[in-house]
């Protein structure tokens, strides 16, 4: 396995099929963000490498499918711990890879990856089926579940490992095999990882990564014949291709989109606890997380004491070199992404919006070599419609626009009145108006005066163009596997 390429010291990566790391014949520049300079080079795979992957796959599938949900757990938390030994290495190559923060690499990505493994292994050893006798009839019914074989996993750029982790976890563990693309602009963390599902001793065949492009890899994966199963996470746009692309095979779909997320905060909210979270869940990881706050609804009595707090918080979420511990977000995943975001403002600003921080870099203090990386400041924005492509459109950076309401039934509206329904947040003590205003909000997660408390027994996905299917506990379960109805009379 080649690490580095000789003649410009770039990280060289390699597909991993069938328990074994193969070279491509052409490859894709990968940038570090934080520089906006090529540090490596990711395979380039298309239809030969995926036929290669499904193949390996399909030869392990009847050895690790037949095995008992204990032995696959027990490898599988050999790799998690694995995953957690080697915790720095991974975070520090989440980080340059991606251009998240440091610290968000160590205490959230890499974490979470090793808790996948975990969590999913553990919870397929408690998954019962139904019973239902017929005694009327001399007849018993009862299911089984099995799983359903080669499973096409697709994931994004935003949180690299812990999203590919939290396809190929329950995959895995509910006894499919796997063919997984990561995203082409963060390969890194998922070509390590190969090293140690072979140290932990996965049996080949079982996890193939393949390497490349939507529309080359991606393409090859989700149109292959003998993958009966595709998890997908990413835009809308991709997810509407990958349904036409798979519809003549009739493949099982989940799909994991993006989102528009509204944060409804009421006059009697916690206000302190409520600006420091709102902050956070508007800003964190640059704001590319899917369920990152975008529009936040304020009840017209604490809008100004809102606006000028929160502003004055969002100031102080220092944008920086990645690799500071101080930084509390780092740089924007690729200059066409920063140019979309900051289109964004400019389209704000045009009509009429008032932006209250984030215009700039000369606001950012960075060094030299990092002054061509895809920084972008938080950014604040008010006095827009709702009916703007600001207000309606996932911008995925970091920016949220405030704006204030009246009414209960006024601000569930305006939290609803967007294509997306993803996840939301409400904010007040009244317990009766949390419930009342949760359940009226269409959103696949609604969080109550509090963001991002991940239950991974609880199903995960959103409602109309954030997305089709549930994943988390049963439902991941569910999903890896096909259901089976039998009956025997006696
Ligand atoms: N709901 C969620 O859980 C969730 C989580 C993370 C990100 N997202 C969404 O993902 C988006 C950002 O990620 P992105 O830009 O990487 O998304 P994307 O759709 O561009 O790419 C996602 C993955 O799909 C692959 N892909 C692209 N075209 C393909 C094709 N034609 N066929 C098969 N695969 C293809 C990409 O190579 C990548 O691996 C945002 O919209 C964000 O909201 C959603
Ligand atoms: N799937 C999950 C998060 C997705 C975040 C998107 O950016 C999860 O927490 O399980």
């Amino acid at each position: 396995m080649s690490k580095t390429s000789g003649e410009h010291s770039l990280l060289v990566l390699e597909n991993y099929i069938g328990g074994k790391f193969v070279s491509c014949r052409s490859y894709i520049d990968s940038y570090d963000p934080s520089t906006g300079e090529v540090y490596c080079k990711v395979p380039d795979s298309g239809k030969e490498e995926v036929d290669a992957a499904v193949a390996a796959a399909e030869e392990a599938f009847p050895e690790w499918s037949a095995r008992s949900p204990e032995q696959r757990a027990k490898i599988l938390h050999k790799l998690a711990d694995l995953i957690e030994a080697n915790l720095e290495e991974f975070a520090q190559a989440e980080s340059k890879d991606q251009g998240k923060t440091i610290t968000a690499a160590r205490t959230v990505d890499i974490p979470r990856a090793a808790y996948n493994f975990r969590f999913f292994s553990t919870s397929m050893l408690h998954h019962t089926t139904d019973c239902s006798p017929m005694d009327h009839m001399g007849c018993l019914n009862y299911t089984v579940r099995c799983p359903v074989g080669v499973a096409g996993l697709i994931s994004p750029w935003n949180l690299p490992l812990y999203l590919l982790t939290w396809k190929i976890a329950p995959a895995i563990a509910a006894g499919n095999t796997v063919v997984a693309k990561p995203s082409e602009m963060t390969s890194v963390t998922a070509w390590m990882l190969c090293k140690l599902i072979q140290q932990a001793g996965v049996p080949p065949g079982v996890v193939n990564i393949v390497f490349g492009s939507g529309p080359r890899a991606g393409d090859a994966l989700v149109s292959h014949p003998e993958v009966p199963l595709i998890s997908f996470t990413g835009s809308t746009a991709t997810a509407q291709r990958i349904t036409e692309r798979s519809a003549p095979y009739c493949k099982k779909l989940s799909l994991e989109l993006g989102g528009k997320n509204p944060a409804i905060i009421f006059a009697d909210a916690d206000l302190d606890q409520c600006i420091e979270t709102t902050v956070r869940s508007s800003f964190l990881n640059q704001g590319e997380i899917c369920l990152c706050t975008s529009r936040i609804y304020v009840e017209r009595s604490i809008y100004s004491e809102f606006l000028e707090r929160f502003v004055a918080a969002a100031k102080k979420w220092k944008t920086g070199v990645p690799s500071d511990p101080s930084s509390k977000n780092g740089a924007l995943i690729s200059k066409e992404h920063l140019e979309k975001v900051r289109s964004y403002i400019a389209l704000a600003k045009s009509e009429g919006g008032i932006i209250h921080c984030g215009e700039g870099l000369d606001q950012l203090d960075l060094p030299e070599r990092n002054k061509s990386g895809y920084f972008m400041p938080t950014t604040v924005i008010t006095g827009i419609s709702d009916s703007s492509r600001v207000m309606q459109e996932e911008i995925f950076g970091p920016v949220t626009c405030i704006s204030p309401f009246d009414t209960e039934d006024e601000a569930v509206a305006r939290g609803n009145g967007v294509r997306y329904g993803l996840s939301a947040t409400v904010w007040s003590k009244d317990v009766g108006k949390v419930h009342r205003v949760a359940q009226r909000l269409q959103a696949g997660l609604v969080w109550t005066n509090c963001w991002l408390v991940r239950d991974l027994n609880l199903p995960f996905g959103g409602m109309k163009n954030s997305g089709v299917g549930r994943e988390g506990g049963k439902d991941s379960y569910h999903f890896f596997t096909e259901v089976k109805s039998i009956t025997i009379k006696h």
